[in-house]
């Protein structure tokens, strides 16, 4: 009789009551696969009464999410609370000391706290897993540390939130407002708790700086991802973008960066106008899609659910899996103490063309001194776009796009316009990203 591997599941939300369906649906399937049945020893949320479509009266009930990793009937504890620390963070540090397994779909906490946590199973012996926590349902991670392990990889990028996603690409079909939008996604379950971790970028910069760490090799800098949301992303720009020939989507992206002879890091999370023809611009949804490029494999595309119950759980229950057949690994993909350390790299060099957005008095001059403030900072202006008035603000909507240059010269030119009588609000770039 094989010993079956006993699991505990800390959060039942979404992800969790997702993990709970599957392993219940595809118990003999998942058994054949993982070579031992996965059994549900315990479980634990905030509200035991709470109806959550599955009947959880089989499993044991813990109050206290902590009390799982005391358990002696517990091999692999299952992290499925959220936030970067609290409950989740004791959880986790208690599971890995007690020497227990431990599988989390949480990118907040390994964005903060993941070397430590990696170094800290590896010293226990356990697998510290978390395949869910970047891009749901798409096994990202273990097609960059498995399928793509041969090779330097030299840049890696995508959509990492389905949320902001949703957002961009419903806004676009329906010409839906921002907010209503993203309280549709809330219902869908593909939001985080605090939807401005979404909103902001900040939730693809914490999966954008795993991503980087295990692509690269390189220490987990999260604190360096440049980061900016779509929440200043106006339905008016998605017009303009259209008729231009491009869609917006936030993307994150990282590369090494070695300008100046030493390898440093780049991470920017920022809304992107995407060309039609490009593959991102088809990826509509809550659905994500990552793109690495690698020196020996030329470039990858992966493409799938980035949020939801069903994929984030499969992604969690494969982590499972690996752990149940005995496959431990390296959390990011090589041992903690020999990832290296870079420092972040300086942008104001990188190439770009970019789109620019102003919102302005309709008044004579305005333009002019728009235009002036870009020709002294060495900005050319491929095109422009002005839009009719805004009936309740009385503003123009302004929309140039530049010519290939320094991202620093565009810097430069908002830096003269700063405080300009001329600008209603803070203009908004985006970079174009080429096919
Ligand atoms: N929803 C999604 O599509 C995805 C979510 N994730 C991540 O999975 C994790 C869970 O997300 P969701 O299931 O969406 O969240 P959720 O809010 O639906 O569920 C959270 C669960 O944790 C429990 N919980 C929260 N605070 C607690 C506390 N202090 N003590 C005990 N239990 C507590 C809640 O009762 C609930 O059962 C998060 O880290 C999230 O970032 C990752 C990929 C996709
Ligand atoms: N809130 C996240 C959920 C998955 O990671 C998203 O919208 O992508
Ligand atoms: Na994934």
């Amino acid at each position: 009789m094989v010993e079956p591997l006993n699991i505990a599941l800390a959060g039942l939300g979404t992800v969790g009551t997702g993990v709970v369906r599957l392993i219940e649906t595809n118990a003999e399937l998942i058994a054949r696969r993982a070579r031992r049945p996965i059994r549900i020893a315990a479980v634990s949320a905030r509200d035991r009464t709470k109806d959550r479509g599955v009947d959880l009266s089989r499993y044991d009930w813990e109050d206290d999410p902590a009390a799982l990793a005391a358990r002696s009937d517990v091999d692999v504890v299952v992290e499925m609370v959220g936030g970067s620390d609290g409950p989740a963070l004791a959880l986790a540090r208690g599971a890995i000391g007690k020497g227990k397994g431990l599988v989390t779909a949480n990118k907040a906490m390994i964005a903060h706290h993941g070397l430590e946590l990696a170094s800290a199973a590896e010293k226990a012996g356990v697998a510290l897993k978390f395949e869910a926590a970047v891009a749901g349902g798409i096994p990202v991670i273990k097609g960059l540390s498995e399928g793509a392990a041969a090779n330097a990889i030299e840049r890696v990028y995508g959509i990492l939130n389905g949320t902001c996603n949703y957002i961009l690409s419903t806004m676009e079909d329906t010409g839906r407002d921002f907010g209503d939008v993203l309280a549709e996604a809330q219902r869908m379950g593909y939001a985080e708790a605090d939807p401005t971790f979404d909103v902001e970028g900040i939730d693809a910069a914490h999966k954008l700086s795993i991503l980087a760490a295990i692509a690269f090799g390189s220490r987990l800098r999260f604190d360096a991802v440049e980061t900016t949301g779509i929440s200043r992303v106006k339905a008016a720009d998605i017009e303009q973008a259209r008729s231009l020939g491009y869609v917006i989507r936030l993307l994150g992206m990282s590369e090494i960066d070695r300008t100046d002879g030493t390898a440093r890091l780049f991470q920017r999370v920022h809304p992107h106008l995407v060309p039609f023809d490009h593959p991102l611009a088809h990826v509509d949804g809550a659905t994500n899609a990552v793109v690495a490029e690698g020196n020996f494999m030329g470039r990858l595309l992966f493409q799938g659910a980035g949020a939801g119950d069903g994929p984030t759980a499969s992604a969690v229950v494969a982590d499972i899996i690996d752990i149940a057949r005995g496959e431990k690994g390296a959390a990011f993909s090589m041992p903690e103490g020999e990832l290296e350390a870079m420092e972040p790299a300086e942008t104001g060099h990188r190439r770009s063309r970019s789109y620019i957005r102003f919102a302005v008095p309709d008044r004579p001059g305005v333009l002019a001194e728009i235009t002036a403030a870009m020709r002294d900072a060495g900005v050319s202006i491929a095109s422009m776009i002005q839009k009719g008035e805004d009936a309740q603000t009385g503003e123009v909507i302004l929309a140039m796009v530049t010519h290939e240059g320094p991202e620093s010269a565009v810097t430069e030119a908002l830096r003269i316009l700063d405080g300009s009588q001329s600008l209603a609000v803070r203009p908004l770039v985006m970079q174009i990203i080429e096919g």
